[in-house]
């Protein structure tokens, strides 16, 4: 496989926090790569380094060392201009709490990277986006007045918007029942197989693990362990293996 057909590569990517005796290595010369077009899950126990991984692959942290390449760009070259244009043109990110803006409806909320991006969205788009996942009768509703599930989807259509090369999500499910996280998955899923985009998955839930098409598993900040087609009983009992140690 060629370096343009990975969306993301992470090359002995290296992250430590603190300084002195306190020093934590997240990431210790992790290398990892996502294909284009393709759904992978990241997991590994608690402190293993997963979200590390995601902000250094979104370019929301800088590693102290390694490289990570979008697209075949190595992010370490840009200055934080340009950082900040590629994260704008090119990523999306989803999180737990779906960070949404209280005040704005979902439309509002759905447009809001455009406006950002010096666009002016045309109604149609924002319908359109808000249509493909589901919430088109919700339009102006504020996230206050959506449940779970619907609030997740009105953060992942704001986080498609802008046709982001690579979506990111840190646990988009963890803090939704089981009904609202299975439409979220089933979303991501479609996202993949019918906009060829390519998602990227932190969770620590076997079941939402399974419907990625591989499954990188973590410890210490390296990868130690992966899964193609994984099942939720296969993913468990690799978790239960890395646990054990
Ligand atoms: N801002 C920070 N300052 C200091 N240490 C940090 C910081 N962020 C993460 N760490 C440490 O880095 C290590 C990896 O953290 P990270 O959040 O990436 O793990 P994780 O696998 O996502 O964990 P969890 O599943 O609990 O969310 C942990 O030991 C954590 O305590």
């Amino acid at each position: 496989m060629t370096a343009m057909e990975l969306a993301v590569e992470l090359r002995s990517v290296r992250k430590t926090y603190g300084s002195g005796e306190g020093t934590v290595t997240a990431l210790a010369g992790l290398s990892a790569a996502f294909p284009a077009g393709s759904f992978t899950a990241v997991m590994g126990p608690s402190g293993s380094g997963k979200s590390t991984l995601l902000q250094c692959a979104a370019g929301l942290d800088r590693p102290d060392s390694g490289q990570v390449l979008l697209g075949g760009t190595d992010l370490g070259t840009l200055d934080e201009h340009r950082l900040t244009l590629l994260r704008r043109d090119r990523i999306g990110f989803v999180f737990q709490s779906f960070n949404l803006v209280s005040a704005l409806t979902a439309a509002q909320n759905v447009r809001l990277p455009l406006l950002l991006a010096g666009r002016r969205p045309s109604e149609e788009e924002v319908g359109r986006a808000l249509s493909a996942v589901g919430l088109a009768e919700r339009a102006t509703h504020r996230p206050g007045e959506l449940s779970g599930g619907q609030r997740q989807r009105v953060a992942i259509a704001r986080a498609l918007i802008t046709r982001p090369d690579v979506l990111f999500a840190d646990e988009p499910t963890g803090a939704l029942d089981t009904r609202s996280g299975k439409d979220v998955l089933e979303l991501l899923r479609d996202v993949v197989d019918r906009h060829g985009s390519t998602v990227v998955m932190v969770t620590h839930d076997p079941v939402a693990a399974s419907y990625a098409d591989a499954v990188v598993f973590l410890t210490d900040g390296q990868v130690m362990d992966r899964l193609t087609g994984p099942t939720a009983d296969q993913v468990a009992a690799r978790m239960t293996k890395l646990e054990r140690g």
